[in-house]
């Protein structure tokens, strides 16, 4: 008899779902808003010249293949702390970090959750309302309790600021909030300064431990100074927050799995106790991370040259996003759409939430072969010079 004959049939996962769909569809016109990957003007998947270069130089150094040591490549994590809290950051001068070097962004949240569910006082967690898909998981299959607070708002497509502030300030004292850096998943929706202001002052006095997602530094407003606003004025303002780091978007690291997990600590005794329990937690979870990815991202921050390259190629990729949403919006406009799409460039970074209802979404599939994920969230990586007046008129065809 079989072992696992009761083992039922997953559901499809949301996202890659649509891209299966889209695979099947005929129609020349057919477009994919749905996948959470860069690709360039002609539609194609993006590796920077900085990361061919960066190879080039790994491959001529013939470099070992050893083990990593448990926290990975010791380069790589102070370059990548560096690149979030800037590079005369007094929590690392006064060494009050531990980072360790993660599985991209996805194993960041996981070790780090695991973390929270052995240490940390509360097993409570505060995710945004929407937040990325598979935050719900992560934190629940570590052992934490899932909860949401108000955070996108359905009527005006940018943030429910009253809503937000309100429901952060009953959160529960030593409850964990997470809050992502820059350019939002799924909404695009980010606060402006003076709302993250505002809400390090209510997690402060609410004493809640902020877990602060960074997966798009750089890709959002192509400034990674920038877009680190947040994670920077949050530990300027006393917060011991916990960061994830992902290299997938700003360095076009997807499939080479490169990430960080920083911990800011009150002393450099309690980074090194921190330090010591995140190796007991890897160790048994995937022993020690992988060496080519670090290497690479290490060498793109450490060299001066492809450092610079890396700044221009990732300001390229915002401008492109910028680019493409504005036209969208010109497009719709010149469809003679009398709606207010001021949404779609108000908001930043990969994705934009049009506000589509679902039988919307539907109709833009069926009608336009145009895919996208049933909250209406598109991809902006996905429009191009060549396809945006198509989908500014089927846009126009299913919302008029
Ligand atoms: C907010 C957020 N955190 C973390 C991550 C982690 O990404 P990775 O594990 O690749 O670093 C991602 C990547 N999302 O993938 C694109 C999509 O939603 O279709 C993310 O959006």
């Amino acid at each position: 008899s079989s072992w696992w004959g009761q083992v039922e049939m997953g559901p499809p996962d949301a996202i890659l779902g649509v891209t299966e769909a889209f695979k099947k569809d005929s129609n020349p016109n057919k477009m994919n808003l749905g996948v959470g990957a860069y690709r360039d003007d002609s539609g194609k998947p993006f590796v920077l010249q900085c990361v061919r270069k960066a190879e080039q130089l790994i491959a001529d150094a013939a470099l070992d293949k050893e083990y990593s040591p448990i926290v990975g490549n010791a380069e790589f994590c102070k370059a990548s702390a560096k690149l979030a809290f800037g590079d005369n950051s007094s929590v690392i001068n006064e060494g009050l970090i531990s980072t360790v070097q993660a599985l991209s962004g996805t194993g960041a949240l996981r070790v780090g959750a695991a973390f929270l569910d052995k240490f940390h006082g509360s097993k409570e967690v505060y995710l945004p309302k929407p937040s990325w898909g598979n935050h719900t998981p992560i934190f629940k299959h570590a052992g934490m309790n899932v909860n949401a607070y108000r955070y996108y708002d359905t009527q005006t497509y940018g943030l429910d600021e009253a809503g937000c502030f309100e429901d952060i300030s009953n959160i529960p004292e030593g409850s964990v909030i997470v809050l992502h850096a820059c350019a939002h998943n799924p909404t695009g929706v980010d606060p402006k300064p003076e709302q993250w202001k505002e809400m390090s002052k209510i997690i402060k006095e609410r004493k809640l431990l902020p877990f602060i997602d960074m997966a798009y530094q750089g890709f959002a407003s192509g400034d990674v100074d920038r877009d680190s606003f947040a994670v920077r004025h949050f530990v300027e303002e006393g917060h011991n927050l916990v960061l994830s780091q992902s290299y997938s978007k700003n360095m076009g690291l997807y499939g080479e799995r490169v990430g960080a997990l920083t911990f800011v600590c009150s002393t450099p005794d309690e980074a090194k106790r921190v330090e010591s329990q995140v190796k007991i937690v890897i160790r048994p979870m995937y022993s020690n991370p992988p060496i080519n990815g670090a290497r690479l991202a290490a060498t793109i921050l450490t060299n001066a040259e492809l450092r610079q390259q890396w700044l221009v190629e990732v300001k390229e990729m915002a401008d492109r996003i910028i680019t493409m949403r504005e036209q969208l919006v010109a497009n719709l406009r010149k469809e003679g759409s009398t709606h207010n799409w001021q949404h779609i460039t108000d908001q930043i970074g990969m994705f934009c939430f049009t506000g589509l209802k679902q039988q919307q979404v539907e109709k833009l599939t069926k009608d336009f072969s145009v895919f996208l994920t049933k909250d209406g969230r598109i991809s902006i990586a996905g429009v191009s010079s060549k396809n945006v007046a198509y989908l500014g008129h089927a846009i126009h065809e299913v919302t008029k």
